[in-house]
């Protein structure tokens, strides 16, 4: 038996930082939604439990324990084991959720492959923040730390580019870098009629990480000046912790376009075009 499990790249279409938890957790309220960019794993059964990790972003992900993938397998404790291979196509450290997104693909791939229930939400989230939202790939407001999954209205179409400038961002120093904590939270969301519509919405909300992340790497600046730039471009804002950003555009068609065109003027930048994926 042969299962297929896709990993999604996640994006913070806003990204709100409303306050710090005692163990320093900080709490967030996020919209998210995923791409049909991601990475793909394949899970068959076999005697011992193994992981092998190739693609064009295979290059210093680690393929030990310290592998998400893994991490995810050992919350099912003793059983039987599985061959995973990991396709790796999302960059690493990138504030795209790649490592969770696969640490949840592999949780759903192994929960088909061994007919076992999914581990409990505390162990899911113990893999890390942005585990459980990608549990169940698709637009949520996500508030907590990460663990409370909230349902957002239905999404217009639209097109969308990730570009990423090769800066790996580690995650914790640009929460340190926050120099507030208790921003406001987003409004009541609305229902959106348009992509346009869904652009004017977003302009008025934030990412908070964007200042300390671009701190960190400035190029991040440049990255969000391209796509500004670029035709058809609605929206231009950070995801997660950064480096990568996304543009907004009306459609796929659109995104793509964009796409095209800055890895000319951008060779050495990962640029992807797509539109929301849902499970
Ligand atoms: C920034 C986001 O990408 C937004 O979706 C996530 O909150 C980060 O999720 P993640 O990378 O899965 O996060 P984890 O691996 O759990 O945590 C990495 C580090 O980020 C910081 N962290 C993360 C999530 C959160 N709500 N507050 C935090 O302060 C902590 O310093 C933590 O040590
Ligand atoms: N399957 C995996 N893919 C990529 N990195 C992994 C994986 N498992 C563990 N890692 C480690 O996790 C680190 C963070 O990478 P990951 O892609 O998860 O990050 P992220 O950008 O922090 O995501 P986000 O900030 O959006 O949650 C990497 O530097 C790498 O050493």
């Amino acid at each position: 038996m042969t299962v297929e499990a896709f990993a999604p790249a996640k994006i913070n279409l806003t990204l709100h930082v409303t306050g710090q938890r005692e163990d320093g957790y900080h709490l967030l309220d996020s919209l998210v939604v995923f791409a049909d960019i991601g990475d793909r794993l394949t899970l068959e059964r076999a005697e011992d439990l193994s992981l092998s990790v190739s693609g064009p972003r295979a290059g210093g992900v680690p393929v030990d324990g310290r592998n998400l993938v893994l991490k995810a397998a050992a919350l099912f404790g003793p059983g039987p084991g599985a061959a995973i291979r990991l396709d790796k196509r999302l960059p690493a450290a990138a504030g795209i959720g790649g490592g969770s997104s696969d640490a949840a693909a592999a949780l759903r791939g192994l929960a088909a492959l061994w007919g076992r229930d999914l581990p409990g939400p505390e162990a899911v989230l113990s893999l890390g923040a942005d585990v459980p939202v990608c549990l169940a790939p698709g637009p949520v407001r996500m508030r907590g730390v990460g663990e409370e999954i909230l349902p957002a209205p239905a999404l217009p179409d639209f097109g969308l580019m990730l570009v990423n400038p090769g800066v790996e961002v580690p995650t914790p120093a640009v929460f340190k870098g926050l120099v507030r904590k208790d921003n406001a939270p987003m409004p009541d969301l609305p229902n959106w009629t348009s992509a346009a519509v869904l652009a004017e919405w977003l302009a008025g909300q934030r990412n908070d990480l964007e200042p300390p992340a671009r701190a960190e790497a400035p190029v991040i600046g440049e990255v969000l000046a391209a796509i500004a730039a670029s035709p058809g471009c609605l929206l231009a804002r950070m995801s997660g912790s950064g480096a990568t950003c996304f543009g907004i555009y009306p459609d796929r068609a659109a995104a793509e376009h964009a796409a095209i065109l800055l890895r000319e003027s951008r060779p050495g930048w990962w640029v992807e075009a797509g539109a929301p994926y849902t499970l």
